[in-house]
């Protein structure tokens, strides 16, 4: 089956996204955050990417049933005292399709705007097709001026079969070894896959792609690890006894966001390891893009006991433990690793 047409449409959007999201990076205003119930920050950043990306594969794809899991809804921004915050997400949606040719003639109201974000509240599921959205991953990461990604993937009878992700801060070259707050040169990839296809990153700027493939490193003494820049999103003890174990050297790369999946897959690191405390849901917008990105790179991706992530069952994944991510070589003794690690942590409670 091809997608073509699906990722021509998915790179428009979310290049289109990350412009808006550079745009409001670089001149954030106090009153573009806000905090959701679970005290989880969200911008008006969060709200336009995910309008322009549900507005945009409608634009591109309107033959096309259109179903959407993505991670925010309009509930907030219809409150009256939210009236400003709507009207600037509106601008700043209209200001980005205008500057690019192909929407010229496209003005949308605040209710279109709501409409398109609310487009987001499919419950996905095994049949059909659904794509799935993360439009700022890495919420914190983007106020603090650091790594954030617009994650865009598409399921298909319950598999991902297309991902995109854009990370506007992320240099085109590796950041293997360092932090990302030190990194010189060109900033902002997007990398994309399509199911069977591998997977390619370009700079944001350009179209031309080259083919990335994850690191072949066999020996863990010579990898480093990537995780939550966030202690509060994955536990950090846990993975430092994990690396001890493996017998890893280099210290933790701390970086937000899918992010972490797209520089894996380039090899810039071989390892990620995420352990969200007790009772955290993971999402399914939080791991699609970048699961089928490293996938496609020839990496593997599993829960903390070896089994494939199951994007089928609605808006959560429904793991218990965590999620792991390396080349089939390091898998074995990864698993190995983390099984032992987790034993000690439960035995010493
Ligand atoms: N408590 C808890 N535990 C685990 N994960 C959580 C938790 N809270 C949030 N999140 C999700 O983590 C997303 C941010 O990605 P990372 O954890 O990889 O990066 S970082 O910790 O922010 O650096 C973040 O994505 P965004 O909300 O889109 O920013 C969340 O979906
Ligand atoms: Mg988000």
């Amino acid at each position: 089956m091809s997608y073509d047409k699906e990722l021509a449409a998915a790179k428009k959007a979310a290049s289109l996204a990350a412009r808006l999201c550079q745009k409001v990076q670089r001149a954030i205003l106090q009153s573009d955050v806000q905090s959701k119930s679970d005290k989880s920050p969200v911008t008006v950043a969060d709200y336009g990417s995910q309008a322009l990306v549900s507005y945009v594969l409608q634009r591109e794809l309107p033959s096309e049933l259109f179903s959407m899991v993505a991670e925010e809804d309009s509930e907030d921004l219809c409150k009256d005292s939210a009236q400003e915050t709507l009207e600037r997400i509106t601008k700043l949606v209209n200001d980005i399709l205008a500057s690019d040719g192909s929407y010229s003639d496209s003005t949308l109201s605040t209710d279109d705007v709501v409409k398109a974000i609310d487009c987001g509240k499919s419950e996905g599921g095994s049949q059909g097709r659904h794509w799935v959205l993360d439009p700022i991953d890495g919420t914190k990461g983007f106020l603090r001026g650091d790594q954030y990604a617009i994650a865009l993937a598409l399921l298909d009878e319950g598999k991902v079969v297309l991902g995109v992700l854009a990370c506007p801060n992320l240099p085109l070259t590796s950041i293997a070894g360092g932090s990302q707050h030190s990194l010189p040169g060109e900033v902002g990839c997007l990398f994309f896959s399509v199911v069977g296809g591998g997977t390619y990153m370009h700079s944001l700027d350009s179209s031309s792609a080259v083919k990335v493939q994850v690191s072949s490193i066999g020996n863990p003494e010579e990898a480093s690890f990537f995780e939550s820049y966030e202690a509060a999103h994955s536990m950090h003890d846990l993975s430092s006894s994990i690396a001890k174990k493996l017998g890893v050297k280099a210290p933790p790369v701390r970086i937000d966001s899918q992010a972490k999946y797209g520089a894996l897959s380039r090899g810039d690191g071989v390892i990620y390891l995420r352990f969200p405390h007790k009772g955290y849901r993971e999402k399914i917008w939080d791991h699609a893009a970048g699961y089928i990105v490293v996938a496609e790179a020839g990496g593997v991706v599993t829960d903390a006991a070896g089994n494939p992530l199951d994007f089928s069952k609605g808006r959560y994944l429904d793991l218990d433990t965590g999620i792991i991510v390396t080349n089939p070589k390091l898998m074995p003794s990864l698993l190995q690793a983390v099984r032992e690690s987790i034993e000690e942590k439960v035995s010493s409670l």
